[in-house]
Parts: C-alpha cells; sequence; structure tokens
C-alpha cells in the first residue's frame, strides 16, 4: 500500500518543519509515503471570499486525488478517532490491499464541499480547531503511532 498526503499550504515554522520531517522519516520505514503540498490560493482583500478559496483549492486537491483510492479527509466535523482506531484503520486497509490510501488536509479557510463529498471517510483528530500546519504534524504523528500499535513496538506505552 501507498500512502499519499495531499497538504493545501506549506509550513512556514522551522519547528514544525522539522517535526513532521521526523515523522515522515518514521512513516516511511512501514510503507512509501509521498506529502504533496498544493498551492493556497490568494485570499486578497480585505475580506476573503472562503467559498471561492475552498473551490480554487479543492479543484487542485480533486486533480491529484488517483482513480480507486481510498480517501480520507481530514476534518474537525469528521468522525472521532482514537489512535487505536487509526491503527485499525491503516491495518484493515494493508491487510484488504488498498493501493493508495490518500490523506487530505486543507488549507486556512477548509475545504470544498465537493473534496468531503469525495471522501470515503471524513476523519476528526480532535474537536478542536487546529491550524492546517498543527493538523499536518498531528496527523503525522498518529499515522506513526498507528504503525507502532499495528506491530506491537514501544512507542504508545498502552
Ligand atoms: C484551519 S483548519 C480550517 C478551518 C475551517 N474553518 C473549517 O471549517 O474547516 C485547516 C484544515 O486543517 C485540518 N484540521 C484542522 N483541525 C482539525 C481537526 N480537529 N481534525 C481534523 N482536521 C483538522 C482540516 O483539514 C482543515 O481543513
Amino acid at each position: 500500500m501507498k500512502l499519499r498526503l495531499l497538504c493545501v499550504g506549506k509550513l512556514s515554522e522551522p519547528w514544525l518543519k522539522a517535526g513532521a520531517s521526523e515523522y515522515q522519516e518514521r512513516i516511511g520505514r512501514y510503507l512509501p509515503l509521498t506529502l504533496s503540498e498544493l498551492r493556497e490560493e490568494k485570499g486578497g482583500g480585505k475580506k476573503p471570499d472562503a467559498r471561492y478559496i475552498q473551490e480554487q483549492e479543492g479543484a487542485r486537491i480533486l486533480d491529484r486525488i488517483p482513480p480507486g483510492a481510498f480517501v480520507i479527509v481530514l476534518d474537525e466535523g469528521g468522525s472521532p478517532f482514537t489512535s487505536e482506531k487509526v491503527a485499525g484503520l491503516l491495518e484493515h486497509h494493508m491487510v484488504q490491499g488498498t493501493a493508495e490510501l490518500v490523506m487530505v488536509i486543507g488549507g486556512a479557510y477548509g475545504l470544498s464541499a465537493g473534496v468531503k463529498k469525495r471522501a470515503d471517510l471524513l476523519l476528526s483528530l480532535s474537536a478542536l480547531t487546529l491550524t492546517h500546519q498543527m493538523a499536518r504534524l498531528f496527523l503525522l504523528e498518529q499515522i506513526y503511532r498507528g504503525f507502532t500499535i499495528v506491530r506491537n513496538e514501544p512507542y504508545h506505552n498502552r
């Protein structure tokens, strides 16, 4: 199985870049991971048109989803997950032979209705709203944690 992360926007802070690249490297020990940063739509003006921004970014996201992929869209209003449930999800798709698992993180204005509609699963990391940059780091850590749970390796400590 291949894992592909589609993230709107870049990481601006060095500490976020360091954390994300650490967990990307760790996840890469379990399966091939690619992470694509998609261009953020410029808000412009004093009152950005959130809907327009979501639609523009949404088109870029949908364009990058390969046909047949299982798509998990990260959304605070999605289904609440525990780390064990993330592990179960990863294991399920590896055992089922899913060719490509795609995970999507939206930009500062969130995701279009079209992207949410394409989701096979809407996943919430927490009921709190995270910045898209923080959501990326949290997601990467939870994916890594999930693999250590699947493999029964020391990290989760439960
Ligand atoms: C700043 S948030 C967007 C907030 C926007 N107001 C909305 O309604 O979605 C940017 C992105 O980070 C991800 N995100 C933020 N908090 C999250 C959470 N608690 N669970 C899952 N994803 C989250 C989502 O992909 C979201 O589109």
